[in-house]
């Protein structure tokens, strides 16, 4: 069976065009030939071409490769992801590298064993389908709504808060590696993406990799992509989130949560800027700008040994640390009414309110789950509410342990938060997996918390 792919040969030795056409015509889909390079546009108007092979020189007596250069850069003005491939003669050779630093993807030397020619073909045609895929994964991601995102302004004026737009706004601009640190539900994820929206890649995707969900197998194949075969599940090339990026932001968020191999192996990459899929013996140039998050003690970790300085140096040109909703407590009845105003919406309950009483007894509050916890208990009210104004925690709340937490303003907060995880811990039966999620929080984020209280 004859491999898919349109082939377009521009030569203008007739012989040598005859004689690819031949040959290829029993290998390939389609071939079509072009002794004249200022028709090669028309061919592109009609067919969409995988693979060109491409003269060097076409005028007599000419060896200087300034044509092809020429008609190389034409092509891949009508389609950037085109693959060229020159042909050239013998001594041409650093032509031939020069283009390929111009974008052609090879070159053949005339006269050119079948075979070679062959095998040169089906490789430009590989790289081609797996540029295609890139471009398909990047279209994707942008109409992802969980994965494109839509930037959401960070709310808040509190002072804490007011350091931390000014700092984004001054980064965005830049190209420097941000490292994002704060506690669960803090925000974080906000933050990059306004970092991506306000800098000159805003038009570029924006790839969200949480490290903590990807498997320390799948880690490499995930990230840097894999070649057919390098692997019994790998049954076809698969480019990796960094490529994914190129030219956008890639956020890995839960940095913290990297084994020591795997912070190695991404130190590599990151160091090189070159990435190179599992199985393949070729570098990629990377072109993303990088954005680490984590909620762990980065600098505690690495004076533990558990986490690489020379990764933190690498990540954290400039960190940038997001309070947490306690610390800008004067923010909660702003970030409460907004969050009203989008669950009245959505459950068609428009005309609800919040008292001004409730609004403040909601501050006292320590909110360990942060504004993603606070999110929750806005939805939860709109939700249970059986009036149009909600005067009392209650429906903020699911259980009584809960509210008495709320209202009892003697208590420090650091023992409301204490008071609040054991309670929380007694009725799930010890159960840290639920009392997690009860809070909002991660397992590790408890557990730091757990240890904080001497729990
Ligand atoms: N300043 C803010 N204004 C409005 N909404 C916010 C703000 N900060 C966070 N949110 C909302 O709170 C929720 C949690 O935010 P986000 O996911 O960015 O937090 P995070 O710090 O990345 O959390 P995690 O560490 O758990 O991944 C999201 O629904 C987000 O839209």
């Amino acid at each position: 069976m004859k491999t898919q792919g349109n082939i377009l040969i521009v030569d203008d030795d007739i012989d040598i065009l005859e004689t690819a056409r031949m040959f290829l015509k029993q290998e390939f889909a389609s071939v079509d030939i072009e002794s004249q390079p200022e028709k090669i546009a028309g061919h592109f108007e009609r067919k969409d071409y995988d693979v060109v092979l491409l003269d060097m020189n076409f005028k007599k007596g000419m060896n200087d490769g300034e044509e092809g250069f020429y008609w190389l850069n034409e092509i891949l003005k009508m389609d950037h992801d085109a693959s060229v491939i020159l042909i050239t003669a013998y001594g041409e050779v650093d032509l031939a590298v020069k283009a390929m630093k111009q974008g052609a993807t090879d070159f053949v030397l005339k006269p050119w064993k079948n075979q070679k020619l062959l095998g040169t073909i089906n490789s430009a045609l590989k790289l081609r389908e797996s540029r295609k895929e890139v471009e398909r994964l990047k279209e994707s991601q942008k109409s992802s709504p969980q994965q494109g995102g839509s930037f959401i302004d960070l709310i808040g004026n509190a002072d804490a808060l007011k350091r931390v737009k000014d700092l984004i706004r001054k980064v965005a601009v830049t190209a420097a590696d941000v490292l994002i640190l704060g506690e669960n539900g803090t925000g974080k994820e906000v933050a990059a993406r306004n970092i991506h929206h306000l800098s000159d890649r805003k038009d570029e995707v924006f790839i969200h990799v949480d490290l903590g969900a990807i498997s320390e197998t799948l880690f490499e194949s995930e990230l840097f992509g894999h070649v057919k075969g390098a692997f019994t599940d790998a049954k076809q090339d698969k480019p990796g989130r960094f490529e994914i990026a190129q030219k956008g932001t890639i956020f890995l968020d839960e940095i913290g949560n990297l084994s020591l191999p795997l912070q190695a192996k991404l130190l590599t990459v990151l160091q090189s800027r070159k990435v190179r899929r599992v199985g393949s013996n070729k570098d990629i140039d990377l072109d993303v700008r990088l954005i680490c998050a984590t909620n762990m003690p980065i600098n505690d970790m690495v004076a533990e040994q558990t986490f690489r300085q020379d990764l933190l140096y690498r990540i954290n040109t400039v960190e940038i640390r997001l309070p947490a909703l306690r610390e800008r407590k004067d923010d909660i009845p702003l970030l409460t009414e907004h969050f009203l105003k989008i669950f009245a919406y959505k459950y068609h309950k428009r005309n609800i309110k919040i008292a001004d009483s409730t609004l403040t007894k909601l501050q006292t509050y320590p909110w360990p789950g942060n504004i993603r916890e606070l999110q929750h208990a806005v939805e939860r009210a709109v939700i249970l509410s059986e009036t149009d104004i909600i005067n009392s925690v209650e429906p903020f709340i699911s259980t009584p342990h809960r509210s008495s937490s709320i209202m009892n303003e003697e208590k420090t907060l650091d023992e409301m938060e204490r008071d609040f995880i054991l309670q929380t811990l007694e009725r799930n039966n010890g159960n840290v997996t639920k009392t997690a999620k009860v809070l909002g929080l991660s397992r590790t984020a408890l557990y730091r918390r757990m240890h904080k209280h001497g729990i």
